[in-house]
């Protein structure tokens, strides 16, 4: 199974329209992977707080046009990383959109744990309430979204909800890159799973954004890492790899608590 990571400068000299398209045209090259992988909140960037209201959209909204099309284009599962959605009836969301091959909409993902304590997003944005799994051809994937790297039960929810592979698009700052690399292993060694984690380049809103998107198998090795700018990382993934893992190693049999039925 061939994934590419797609670690998108965003820089504020650039629009969001031009952007859209630039990544558009970066998705189609890609043409030949299993699934594509693009960061947070890449049209606006993660932390331009002050733009979150003005560039929200609906679900079905300019990146969701754009992005449908660029991954039946390239016929790839797509996760087009997350949109500042702006739902009708409620609050903005942070949103991931996941497309299939066809460019249908497979699934969709509001953010749960909002970053900025009682500034930002976690004033801006509602809160998620759902975890979200998608079966891939290869892999069942669990999605995440940047500051949930921080909340290992969320983790564990998705691998009950039977994820293999957690992909996490982000806008890690580079003030913490040290968290993220070290969070990113320990999700994917204590699940058992691998994690695919696209972050940002550039810097927007004033903060350097660390890169550093990363790719850690099960046993916690790392497959891949990009730099700090603007990189396309691709790798090849064993797809059988998470449940050989848990049969070899089967830590997470000797699970005690948090679950409805304890196993002993
Ligand atoms: N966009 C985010 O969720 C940022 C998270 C972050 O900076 C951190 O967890 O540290």
């Amino acid at each position: 199974m061939r994934a590419s990571l797609i670690q998108i400068g965003v820089d504020q000299d650039e629009s969001v329209d031009s952007r859209r398209l630039r990544v558009a045209g970066l998705v189609r090259e890609q043409a030949g992977a299993d699934l594509v992988v693009l960061p947070e909140l890449w049209t606006t960037g993660a932390f331009a707080f002050e733009s979150f209201t003005a560039e929200a959209e609906p679900l079905e909204g300019p990146t969701y046009e754009v992005m449908a099309k660029a991954a039946s284009d390239a016929g790839v599962w797509l996760h087009a990383g997350s949109i500042p959605e702006r739902d009708p009836e409620g609050p903005l969301y942070n949103t991931s959109l996941v497309f299939s091959p066809s460019g249908d909409l497979a699934a969709a993902y509001r953010k749960i744990h909002r970053f900025g304590f009682d500034k930002g997003e976690a004033v801006l944005m509602g809160a998620g309430s759902e975890l979200v799994t998608l079966r891939l051809p290869e892999t069942t994937i669990g999605v995440a979204t940047c500051y949930d790297l921080r909340f290992p039960e969320l983790f564990r929810g998705l691998v009950d909800a039977g994820a293999e592979t957690f992909v996490i698009p982000a806008g890690w700052p580079e003030r913490r890159r040290a968290h993220w690399t070290l969070l990113a292993k320990a999700r994917a060694v204590e699940n058992q799973a691998y994690v695919l984690a696209c972050g940002t380049a550039g810097t927007h809103a004033g903060v350097p954004q660390a890169g550093h998107s990363i790719v850690v198998d099960p046993w916690g090795e790392v497959l891949a890492e990009a730099g700090s700018d603007e990189e396309i990382l691709t790798v090849d993934l064993d797809p059988a790899k998470p449940a050989t893992t848990r049969e070899q190693f089967p830590a997470l049999k000797d699970r005690l608590l948090g679950l409805e039925t304890p196993r002993r």
